[in-house]
Parts: C-alpha cells; structure tokens; sequence
C-alpha cells in the first residue's frame, strides 16, 4: 500500500514529493530561478458581498451551471473565479515544468468588501509583506460585456462623508428660523448639484469612462424622532469617489465651504478618506505594462484601460510602491459583480485560465530593473 507505480501514486503524495524537489533551502531558498530579482503578486480576496436570496434564480452558494455553461455564485464574478485562474495556471505551468526568473507569490486575502482594513491595509505594513519583495501585482477588475477586456491601472478614492445639521428644536407646526433640516438641505442641494455637473461631464465627452470624474451619492439621511418635533440635529452620508487627478486638497475645501455656506452649525466628517491615489503607467516606459500588454496582442485580446471606479485592494498595494493591474479576464460577460444573478460562463473562466497561463511567463520573465537592485 505505501508504495505504488508513478501511475497510480495518490495525487496528494506527488504534490508532497513535487514540493519536496524545490530547493527551499535557507539562507537563499531557491523560491524563483532568480531571487534577486522582485517577485510578482498574484492578489485576490476570499470575501464576498451579501446576497438578497429571494432575487436569486439558483441558491448563490450552489455554483448551479445551467445547460447553457454559466455558473450561478456571489463571487463568481468577484473574485473566486480570479483566485481559481491564479491557481490553475501556476499549476499548469508547474505541471510543464516551467521555471522563470521571478518568484510568483499569491496571496489570498480577507476583507476587501468591506475596505480591506483588517486585510490588504495591514498586510503591506507587515515585514511578511516585504519580505515578498514584490515588484508587480495583479489584483482584480471588472468584467466587460463586449469582446474587449478592462484593465484598470488607477482607482478612485473613496470618502464617505457625513454632514451633520444642527438647528433650532421646537414644534414642527411653528415656521422656526434656523433648522437642522433647512440647512442641511443646502448642503445636499450643493453635493447633488456637484453631482450633476459631473454626470454632464461624464455624459457629454465620449473618451471619459466612469472612473475618470468624481461621482457622489446620497446614501443615507438620519435624523428626527417625531412628525411634531423639529430635530435639533440631522445628518446625511455621502459615498464620494474622488478621480485621481483631482486636487485633494481644494476639493475638502470645497466640501467644507459648502457646509459653511448653508449657515451656523454644520460640520462634515470623513468615515473613508483615501488620500493616496497612485498612477500604474499604460505605456511602454513601464516594463511590467509592456510585458502584460504583449502577451494581449499576441492573444488578440483587446484591452480597454480605465481607472477603477470603486476601490480595491491594489490602492494599498500601489501606495507602499507597487505597480499594480486590476483585470479579471472576463469579456462578453455583463457586469454582474454585487449584484443578484452573478454568474460567468465556464468558457469565459477557462479562457482566463489560458490568459493568465502566458501573462504568468512574461511577467515572471521580465529582465532585471533599476528598482530590483
Ligand atoms: C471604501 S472601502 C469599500 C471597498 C469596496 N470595494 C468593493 O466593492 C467599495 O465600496 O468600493
Ligand atoms: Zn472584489
Ligand atoms: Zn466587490
């Protein structure tokens, strides 16, 4: 029983003596050919967004595959099916043999969903992180309904503001000067209007994508306690995505202006304030780009690239130094992350699989930098 032909060896038992073979051995351990070198980080989070059951045509923890090929899950789309390609290539290309210059490292990580702040935001502070020496990261993106493939090489920043009104009490059957609710009336009107203008923005020049103005929502109003009882206090909370070119730090100003203009007594905090949106270069100057962007052309894949409109792990992964792409290789597939229904067609996955099996290659491969030494 414990030892058998090559052809029947338990799976288990060739992984264990495939691993064996690679000399780990300290004080260099041979992760990748070349460990000088800066590895390359394979990202995905393991966390997904809630679902409404009741919306659902198949229970989104089933992985139902219909006859048709699409397979129904929260977090087919975002992003169990990028953690899946990540592995599945890098088994492919162990299966053949292949070894490169640079060390691939995935890692897999929690809390994104909810901003990363117990996961990826902690992580790049830590000495295991370091310790990675990551010279490129790949995290995830969105899908794209045509033949083309997004790639995203900036983000957003998310500030989640809260404008809280204080006013005059009294009873609501009285015209009372100075209330809560009048003057944070304003300051919505003025954010709602900023909204607008952006949305024209957005709307009125075709090479804009969503990701390169400023969107803001009115995501919850709090306040009051009866019909008859004008509130001495009332707030409302803002989801803002701040564009990367923006001034960061006139456009605060701005937002503090606007509660001073709506009289005494408003004042604005911040739940979420990134502040440091970083730029990946989509052009030659940068290797990791050319590397990414060859392996596309050579695979006919068309690739969009657009800056991320909500916000991902990448933004932490860009701030401590990292050039960064956000893609999960999904084309004729609609946009169905964090919504009911989220499903991918198993084509479309094993397409990715065939992606990331020569991205892997090429990137892993590209020629020692200034910034590896
Ligand atoms: C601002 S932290 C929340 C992060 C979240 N990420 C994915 O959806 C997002 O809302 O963009
Ligand atoms: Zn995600
Ligand atoms: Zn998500």
């Amino acid at each position: 029983m414990t030892s058998k032909g090559p052809e029947e060896e338990h799976p288990s038992v060739t992984l264990f003596r495939q691993y064996l073979r690679i000399r780990t051995v300290q004080p260099k351990p041979d992760y990748g050919t070349n460990p000088t070198l800066s590895s390359i980080l394979l990202n995905s989070h393991t966390d997904v967004v809630p679902v409404f059951k009741e919306h659902w045509s198949h229970d989104p923890f089933e992985a139902f595959k219909d006859s048709e090929g699409y397979i129904y899950a929260r977090g087919a789309q975002d992003m169990k099916c990028v953690s899946i390609q990540y592995l599945e290539a890098v088994r492919r290309l162990k299966v053949e043999g292949h070894r490169f210059p640079r060390t691939i490292h995935m890692t897999f990580v929690p809390d994104e969903e909810v901003g990363g702040h117990q996961g990826m935001e902690l992580f790049v502070q830590r000495p295991e992180f370091h310790a990675l020496r990551a010279g490129f990261a790949l995290d995830e993106g969105i899908a794209n309904p045509t033949d083309a493939f997004t790639v995203f090489y900036s983000e957003r920043s998310p500030w989640w503001v809260r404008v809280t009104s204080t006013g005059r009490p009294g009873h609501a059957s009285r015209f009372m000067e100075d209330t809560a609710a009048e003057k944070l009336h304003k300051v919505v009107n003025s954010i709602l209007a900023f909204r607008e203008k952006e949305w024209q923005r957005l709307q009125s020049n075709p090479h804009l994508k969503e990701g390169s103005v400023t969107s803001v929502n009115l995501t919850k109003l709090e306040g009051g306690v009866a019909y008859n009882v004008i509130p001495a206090t009332m707030s409302a909370s803002f989801d803002f995505r701040v564009a990367p070119d923006v001034d960061f730090k006139a456009f605060e100003e701005q937002l503090q202006s606007w509660c001073q203009a709506a009289g005494e007594g408003v004042t604005l905090e911040f739940a979420q304030k990134w502040m440091h949106p970083q730029v990946t270069p989509t052009d030659d100057s940068n290797p990791w780009w050319a590397a990414f962007s060859r392996v596309c052309k050579d695979m006919n894949l068309t690739l969009e690239p657009e800056i991320m409109p909500a916000a991902t792990d990448n933004r932490y992964i860009r701030a401590v130094g990292v050039p960064a792409l956000g893609f999960s290789p999904m084309n004729r597939t609609p946009v169905l992350l964090h919504d009911h229904d989220e499903r991918l067609h198993e084509a479309v996955f094993l397409r990715g699989v065939d992606i990331y099996t020569r991205l892997l290659p090429a990137l892993a491969s590209v020629p020692a930098l200034p910034s590896d030494s």
